[in-house]
């Protein structure tokens, strides 16, 4: 799916509900059953999200949809021979459905609606208020004013208003229709059309505050280029569009320009901003054999790359992608809302039904006034602020994290950041910088002590642990032989096994020395020094037992330090899990301030140590970057991966993906987290007292019914501001 730019439109007083709700139907879907997607311009409110699913449920045929409000996209699971009665039936709601096919970009969006119609229906408007209060014309002429301002703004209204209500809805649209119908019918012609004008005027603000908040995501690929630079069969340089360059394709990229594609760097070096995927803005070093990324920033040098993922599937897309679908999915706060306004709205319209006509029927009320009172308790009866609040807040939360280079993967996470207590961490790669040295070598025997190192190395060589990398690499330095290896097993949380001339050789930690049965006390001794001092220990052992022992040794990140102090500030308690020995796991905690350490686990026991953190009650996140994380990371509420943008599975797996490697994401999430939480109360409590206080005082028959569209529209955009704040953050 490529990103959807939404241009201003006319949306319902609730547009921009991020409502991509499943709906499974009463048939479920068959082996023959397909999907069609249609793109419906006129979608973007759960209002018409009822309507739709109203409409589309009783259609034979049809199994489940799945709604994309943010996107105004409809999939429909259906096996029905052709899709014509599934746009007719939305074509009777008065929306119009485009199917979507693969690859067929959008079409493009209606033209811009006119603004004329609208600045009459407001000059009407005063025109007959004016009129009206200084008696400047019969009753008559105010009538043809007003009316002319009501239909030249709020035909609109009027036309979805009537569809709601012959589908049985009490939409916005509908309650509108009815009360400024209502105003005519008692005369108050003027009221009528101030009312009709600022609705008009207000859902306007609302669609393009909305439409900024969307934006602010599918703004982030214009950052591409749209042209690269491309090497032909014959060494020449054209200049190409991106959008058709293949993989393997090599491109050149000069001082100053945006790296158009994913890629990894064949010539050149230069320094790259990558802030558009990491939020991090400091310079990047690139050179042969590193990867770079479609949107950032080349400065001084040049560079060649070879692409390596195609226009539409490059980070930054499948980020904003991401963000897309996560914009999609219904937060917890958005769904209570929902459920509220569901009993809410039909309650005030009784409400109102009975204020007009219990106290003139049985209590000698006036009808006038009366039926005027309950014409302006429908218009307080929108819950437009409250519906509209939550999805404002938390797109605009969405953006601005992915902003900084933090992928939040949900509603969900960004609203229940807030509550987490305790975040589990990982150590190689997440605290450390995860590219350890050799530091010591001790040959047990005198006779091994030249043909130990290259055992190892050959072995090491042949897995991407780090601990193997860093003995492989000392290796290298010395330009050791590499033996071959044969029936080679890497053996998780343990080391690696393989056969060498015949012999079998492991290279691994403590817990394989036990394993084997072949450890003892004074080898323990010498483990246990070097461990003390940060250092992970492996050993080479032959059958008969150990012959050499290896220590690496890795740095803490200066971000992790700063990162877990950030943390303790805000509250969050912190425990380091790894697979390396307990000795080292504590002596790292120890330099970066960890409250707890946990050393020597396998993948299963750091699930366990999370299971037990929620069994004493507490909110667990936590952060890893390897496989052996994988359980752990999927049982904690908040899974967060680091370095998604190098790595591919990452971006689609976690629960927040933080771009680059620098932990200090985690409580820049956990702020942005607080703030959004914050924020939605603010607005909720908001609406509702607002809501509440005008309520009474319409009952008390004290206001009036531009008092109340302004009162609606007040908090409406109160609360629209207020969530769009979090852009800024
Ligand atoms: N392929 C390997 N080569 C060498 N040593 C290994 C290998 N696999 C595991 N080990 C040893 O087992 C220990 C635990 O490994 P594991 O992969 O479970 O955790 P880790 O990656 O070191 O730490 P963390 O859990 O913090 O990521 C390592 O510290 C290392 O000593
Ligand atoms: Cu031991």
């Amino acid at each position: 799916m490529t990103p959807v730019h939404n241009h201003g439109h006319g949306g319902s007083c609730c547009s921009g509900t991020p409502a991509p709700a499943l709906v499974q139907l009463s048939e479920a879907p068959t082996a023959g059953s397909r999907l069609s997607t249609f793109r419906i311009e006129a979608m973007d409110c759960p209002t018409e999200q009822t309507l739709i699913q109203n409409k589309l449920g009783k259609l034979a045929g049809v199994q489940q949809l799945e709604f994309n409000l943010i996107n105004r996209i409809l999939g429909v699971t259906h096996d029905l021979p052709s899709t014509a009665p599934i746009v007719d039936a939305i074509k009777s709601l008065g929306m119009q459905a485009d199917p979507i096919e693969e690859g067929v970009p959008a079409a493009e969006p209606p033209a811009k609606k006119h603004w004329w119609p609208l600045a009459l229906s407001g000059v009407g408007a005063l025109g007959a208020e004016v009129l009206h209060f200084t008696n400047a014309a019969p009753t008559w002429v105010i009538a043809v004013v007003a009316l002319v301002s009501i239909l030249s703004g709020g035909l609109t209204t009027y036309k979805k208003g009537w569809i709601a209500l012959k589908n049985l809805n009490l939409n916005i649209n509908a309650l509108m229709s009815i009360a400024v119908t209502g105003a005519i019918l008692i005369g108050q012609w003027p009221e009528a059309a101030m009312v009709m004008f600022l609705f008009t005027v207000a859902e306007l603000i609302e669609a393009k505050s909305l439409d900024r908040a969307r934006n602010a995501i599918s703004g982030l690929m214009q950052m591409t280029p749209e042209q690269a630079t491309v090497q032909q069969a014959d060494g020449s340089w054209v200049e190409l569009e991106v959008k058709g360059i293949e993989l393997g394709a090599i491109v050149r990229v000069r001082p100053g320009e945006r790296i158009g594609l994913d890629g990894e760097v064949t010539a050149g070096q230069s320094t790259i901003d990558q802030a558009p995927i990491t939020g991090e803005s400091l310079p990047i070093e690139k050179t042969v054999g590193d990867k770079v990324f479609a949107g950032t920033i080349n400065q001084a040098g040049s560079l060649e790359y070879k692409v390596t993922a195609a226009a539409n599937n490059s980070t930054l897309a499948r980020i904003i992608h991401a963000v897309e679908q996560a914009q999609g999915a219904r937060a917890p706060t958005q769904r209570f809302v929902d459920r509220f306004s569901t009993i809410y709205t039909p309650a005030v319209f009784l409400f109102a039904l009975g204020v007009a006509l219990i106290p003139p029927l049985f209590m000698a009320g006036v009808w006038f006034d009366w039926i005027y009172r309950a014409l302006v308790l429908l218009v307080v009866a929108c819950p437009c602020a409250l519906v509209i609040s939550t999805p404002v807040t938390i797109v605009s939360g969405l953006a601005a994290a992915a902003r900084k280079g933090i992928l939040i993967k949900g509603g969900v996470y960004l609203e229940g950041g807030y509550k987490l207590d305790y975040l589990a961490l990982d150590k190689t790669g997440t605290i450390t910088h995860g590219k350890p040295v050799q530091t010591d070598y001790l040959a047990l025997f005198p006779n091994v002590e030249d043909s130990a190192p290259a055992l190892a190395a050959s072995l090491a060589g042949r897995s991407d642990h780090p601990v193997s990398l860093a003995i492989a690499n000392a290796a290298v330095d010395k330009k050791l032989p590499i033996h071959v290896v044969d029936n080679f097993e890497a053996l998780a949380g343990r080391g690696v096994r393989g056969d060498i001339n015949g012999e079998t050789y492991h290279l691994g930690n403590h817990r394989l020395v036990e394993d084997l049965g072949l450890c003892s006390p004074a080898l323990e001794e010498k483990l246990f020094a070097l461990e003390k001092q940060g250092k992970s220990v492996v050993l080479l052992l032959d059958k008969s037992g150990p012959l050499a022992l290896f220590a690496v040794a890795d740095t803490v990140k200066d971000s992790s330090r700063e990162a877990i102090q950030q943390l303790h500030e805000l509250g969050i308690k912190t425990l380091m899990l790894t697979g390396d020995n307990t000795h080292t796991a504590q002596a790292i905690a120890a330099q970066v301030g960890i409250d707890q350490a946990q050393g020597d686990l396998l993948p299963t026991d750091k699930l366990q140590a999370i299971e037990t953190l929620y069994g004493q009650g507490h909110r667990v996140g936590m952060v890893g970057d390897g496989i052996n994380d994988a359980p752990a990371l999927a049982r904690a509420e908040i899974g967060f991966a680091m370095a998604a943008a190098g790595t591919d599975t990452a971006i689609e797996t976690a629960d927040v993906a933080l771009m680059d490697d620098d932990l200090r994401k985690i409580p820049a999430f956990i702020r942005l987290s607080r703030q959004t939480s914050s924020i939605l109360k603010q607005n909720i409590a908001l609406a509702l007292v607002i809501k509440a206080l005008f309520l009474t005082i319409t009952f008390l028959g004290m206001a009036t019914m531009w008092m109340a569209v302004f009162a609606d529209m007040g908090v409406a955009l109160l609360v629209v501001f207020n969530g769009l704040r979090l852009l800024r953050k």
